[in-house]
């Protein structure tokens, strides 16, 4: 049984530098409650940038970041991840000592106030995990890792979960895993998901809306509907 909807993301004027160099430029972005929105462009587009700008890491901005009640753009990484915000990062940041199930634990220390999810509810929405519960970070492959990634982040009970291009690397099958386990995320939790991607096969399979940025700024904002419906968006701001 799905959970209410919520909260939306609203970002605006936002403008990100690392140190001297200026990357985002004036974004303004709404992902509704609930929805998923893909960030497509090429590499060095600034798809990173504006995840890490949402989840408050590693960068400097300026402009508003919004979600539900919360101003994030005023919080610092942790307190943002409190509040409900889990980035996966396209390195994972797997801890190699430990196990998968611990690795998985160390999501709780996220929940802020709110409800603690379990292993067990992870290993309904990615099955494969089932076997590697007991297996040392160190030992697990690219695709695996991803989804121990994913459900560490979901251990946390987040209302925003950011994934940084969650298909990269990956075998078709653990592709398909993820995709699988991100549409068991979305009709079991109230969570709105932005995913930077650049595999826009994966994306479309998987998001409700799309968001194009090309150089730092917005080239398109739209459904996925309308995303399919314009080739030209794809030929002119996607191909390399
Ligand atoms: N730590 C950093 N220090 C300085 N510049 C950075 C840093 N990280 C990214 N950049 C620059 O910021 C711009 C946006 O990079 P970003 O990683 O957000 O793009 P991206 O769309 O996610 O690309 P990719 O698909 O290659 O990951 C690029 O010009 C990149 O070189």
């Amino acid at each position: 049984m799905s959970e209410p909807v919520s909260d939306r993301l609203t970002v605006s004027g936002l403008d990100a530098w690392y140190g001297t160099a200026h990357v985002l430029f004036g974004l303004d972005l709404t992902v509704e409650g609930g929805r998923t929105l893909a960030v497509l462009g090429r590499n060095g587009a600034g798809k990173t940038t504006l995840l890490r700008s949402i989840a408050r890491g590693m960068v400097t901005t300026t402009g508003e970041v919004r979600h539900g009640s919360h101003r994030l753009d005023r919080m610092r990484p942790d307190q943002a991840a409190r509040s409900g915000v889990q980035l996966v990062p396209e390195d994972r940041r797997i801890l190699t000592s430990l196990s998968v199930e611990e690795n998985l634990l160390l999501g709780h220390r996220a929940c802020g106030g709110r409800e603690k999810r379990s292993v067990a509810e992870m290993v309904e929405m990615f099955p494969l995990l089932e076997n590697l519960l007991s297996r040392r970070g160190f030992a697990l492959s690219g695709g695996e890792q991803q989804l121990v990634a994913i459900a560490r982040a979901m251990m946390a009970s987040p209302t925003l979960l950011l994934l940084d291009e969650p298909s990269e690397g990956l075998a078709p099958r653990i592709v398909q895993e993820v995709g699988e386990g991100l549409r068991a995320i979305k009709e079991r939790y109230a969570v709105t998901v932005v995913l930077a991607e650049q595999n826009v096969n994966f994306a479309m399979q998987n998001v409700d809306d799309v968001c194009v940025i090309d150089d730092g700024r917005i080239a398109f904002q739209g459904g996925g509907a309308e995303f399919q419906a314009r080739p030209e968006i794809r030929d002119r701001y996607l191909k390399v």
